[in-house]
């Protein structure tokens, strides 16, 4: 059981929002899509759900593929468009969603909806930009396809619903595992959530894997300039900054001896991320 997706390519006109990308969704994870704006992240999620065409390549859902009724039922897309009629009030789309998707929890839903502060009863157009985006979270959290796939879902929401969102999906994702796709620029915040990342850059995958490994390999080391300098060189150096005399580097590899007075912290996913865009862009 997996999402293959195979030497997918798309252009708009000039734009290639996508190069030859190839991966595969298997077994259940939440998956972190990473990559800055223009990226290809949502085209990439829209190809895998139909809602665009790739100009090449081939999405197979499970082994079908994703142009079938049969697959399209095992994928669900947070995104930002909003598929009900307009003045359609929000229980009504959630009871209309359920029609849809066998597996969808009505009583997760509305109590989902309670729990953000969600109006039942308020027409779709109604609702305020954060509240469009709670009402397809809420769908999301409740549909139970064996694919989810959010992308940017905390656009316009305060802290402390955003802190909600991630804190219901980890529990929805222990009550009933599937596998989940978070594309999203806030990685601090989603960090602890993310158990395999996916970089993207450019249309192209840059890295993958799990998240762990990827840190593995990457260090944070501090320390003065001087005896910096004279560490790092012969490293592989993903970016560094100085403020006064203190020089920080994110560096690729094993720390090996460490020269007294330079400190190693620990890497997360955030510097690791920046780090390697750093080291692109000067390539
Ligand atoms: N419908 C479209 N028409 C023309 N260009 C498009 C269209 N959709 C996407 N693009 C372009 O394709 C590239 C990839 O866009 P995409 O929205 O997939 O990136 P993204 O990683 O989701 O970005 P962001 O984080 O800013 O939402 C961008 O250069 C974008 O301008």
């Amino acid at each position: 059981m997996a999402i293959e997706i195979t030497h997918i390519s798309k252009s708009f006109k000039e734009t290639r929002a996508l190069r030859d990308v190839s991966l595969t969704l298997e077994g259940n994870h939440i998956y972190g899509l990473l990559g800055n704006n223009g990226a290809g992240k949502s085209t990439l999620l829209s190809i895998i759900t139909d809602r665009v065409r790739a100009d090449e390549g081939t999405v197979r859902i499970d082994g079908k593929e994703n142009r079938s009724d049969e697959a399209l039922a095992r994928v669900f897309l947070v995104g930002e468009q909003n598929f009900f009629p307009e003045d359609m009030r929000v229980k009504k789309a959630l009871r209309t969603a359920a029609s849809f998707y066998p597996d969808f929890d009505i009583a997760l839903a509305e109590r989902t909806a309670e729990q953000f502060g969600l109006n039942l009863k308020q027409k779709i157009t109604s609702l305020s930009t954060g509240y469009g985006s709670i009402f397809r979270i809420v769908l999301g959290l409740a549909v139970n396809t064996p694919y989810l796939f959010f992308d940017e879902p905390v656009l316009g929401l305060d802290a402390q619903h955003r802190e909600l969102f991630y804190r219901l999906l980890l529990e929805k994702y222990a009550e009933r595992p599937c596998a989940v796709v978070l594309s999203t620029h806030l990685i601090a915040e989603a960090a602890n959530l993310i158990d395999y990342a996916f970089i993207i850059r450019s249309g192209a995958i840059l890295r993958q894997g799990p998240t762990e490994d990827l840190m593995e390999g990457a260090y944070t080391v501090s320390g003065p300039a001087a005896a910096m300098e004279q560490y790092l060189s012969g490293r592989h150096v993903l970016s560094e900054t100085t403020l006064g005399g203190l020089k920080t580097a994110c560096v690729q590899g094993q720390p090996g001896h460490m020269p007294d007075g330079l400190e190693i912290t620990g890497m997360n996913l955030q510097d690791y991320f920046i780090s390697l865009m750093k080291e692109e862009d000067r390539k």
